[in-house]
């Protein structure tokens, strides 16, 4: 085991990844305030949306909009999803921060989520990422399905493995080890950044675990254990992918920022300002809260 980091950096992926999936139409000016609420609870990362076909996933119609609404704070980074160079031209006047490129390591995953297989997706991504690097924004690449896949079930390490060298190879500097459905478990996880690390440093990976099965808190401990440091959540556990049928939301935020406050780890977020945006927007959903650590809080509020 290594040493437990002293501080972990987390990106709120609530307002893309948690709701690229809601059926009920969430305005723009909700979605705004909800960035609004996470930059003032002190994320200092937050990906705010993605630059898809709106036939695809038409809650992520109004990036533009999202994007252009938010009043940008010093010292936040803003990412959003580009699938393709259409995707990242689109992406420009709106001047993301970073850029996120996401592949799969299944086939079958690529195929439904991007209509391509692994290999197309990266001849896709490749001239994404030397357009972003040319215009100085930083590129992170999401490997999906690192532990199971919705239609191939178990995936093993080895096709991790792959996806990171091709990754590695068209120069994404960044990688998140995701488990999209959720399935994992700390050992399963642990191999999957064993087989990241293959070809990143410590420093380049970070985790994001869905919480399907309930295992994504302890998923989160077995990869601070391996010395993982950044790690994606969603604030009240918002989420699923629209071609991942099923599987829930994100790890809350909340619950990873408490795991960490318990263990003396440093985040720089205020949990209880978290909390509270966590509760806004499980409001304007018509919806309790998925966190387990905010639905306590709140009840204590109460008492
Ligand atoms: C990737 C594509 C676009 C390929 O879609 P395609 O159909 O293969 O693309 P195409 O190049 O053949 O173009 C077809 C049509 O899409 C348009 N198009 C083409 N590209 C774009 C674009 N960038 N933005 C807007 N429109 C676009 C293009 O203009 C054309 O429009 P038409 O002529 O028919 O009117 C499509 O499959 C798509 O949008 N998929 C949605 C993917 C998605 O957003 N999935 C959810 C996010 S991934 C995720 O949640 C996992 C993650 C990251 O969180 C980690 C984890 O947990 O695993």
């Amino acid at each position: 085991m290594n040493p437990l980091p002293h501080r972990v950096k987390l990106v709120d992926v609530g307002p893309r990844d948690g709701l690229q999936n809601e059926k009920q139409p969430v305005p723009a000016a909700v979605k705004i305030e909800l960035v609004h609420r996470l930059q003032d609870a002190g994320l200092k990362e937050i990906e705010v949306t993605s630059y898809v076909s709106p036939k695809w996933v038409p809650q992520m119609a109004d990036n533009h909009e999202v994007m252009q609404g938010i009043q940008r704070r010093q010292g936040v980074r803003y990412s959003v999803l580009t699938p393709n160079l259409k995707g990242f031209e689109a992406s420009l006047a709106d001047r993301p921060d970073e850029i996120v490129v996401f592949g799969a390591a299944s086939e079958a995953f690529s195929q439904k989520n991007i209509n391509c297989s692994i290999a197309e997706s990266i001849e896709r991504f490749a001239p994404v990422v030397e357009a972003a690097k040319a215009k100085g924004i930083a590129v992170r690449g999401a490997m999906s399905c690192t532990v199971g896949c919705p239609y191939e079930g178990d995936v093993p390490p080895s096709r991790v493995e792959y996806l990171a060298g091709l990754m590695k190879g068209i120069g994404v500097e960044h990688v998140g080890v995701a488990d999209t459905i959720g399935v994992g478990t700390p050992k399963k996880v642990q191999a999957a950044f064993d087989a990241t690390l293959k070809h990143y440093d410590i420093d380049s990976v970070s985790g994001h675990f869905h919480d399907t099965y309930g295992q994504a808190v302890g998923n989160t401990l077995a990869a601070l254990e391996m010395g993982v440091w950044q790690f994606d959540a969603s604030v009240a556990g918002l989420g699923g992918c629209p071609y991942a049928k099923g599987a829930t939301g994100n790890v809350a935020t909340e619950d990873v920022v408490y795991l960490l406050h318990g263990m003396g780890i440093d985040t720089g977020i205020d949990l209880d300002a978290l909390i509270d945006a966590g509760a806004y927007i499980s409001e304007q959903l018509g919806r309790p809260t998925n966190s387990r650590v905010a639905r306590a809080v709140l009840a204590k509020r109460k008492a």
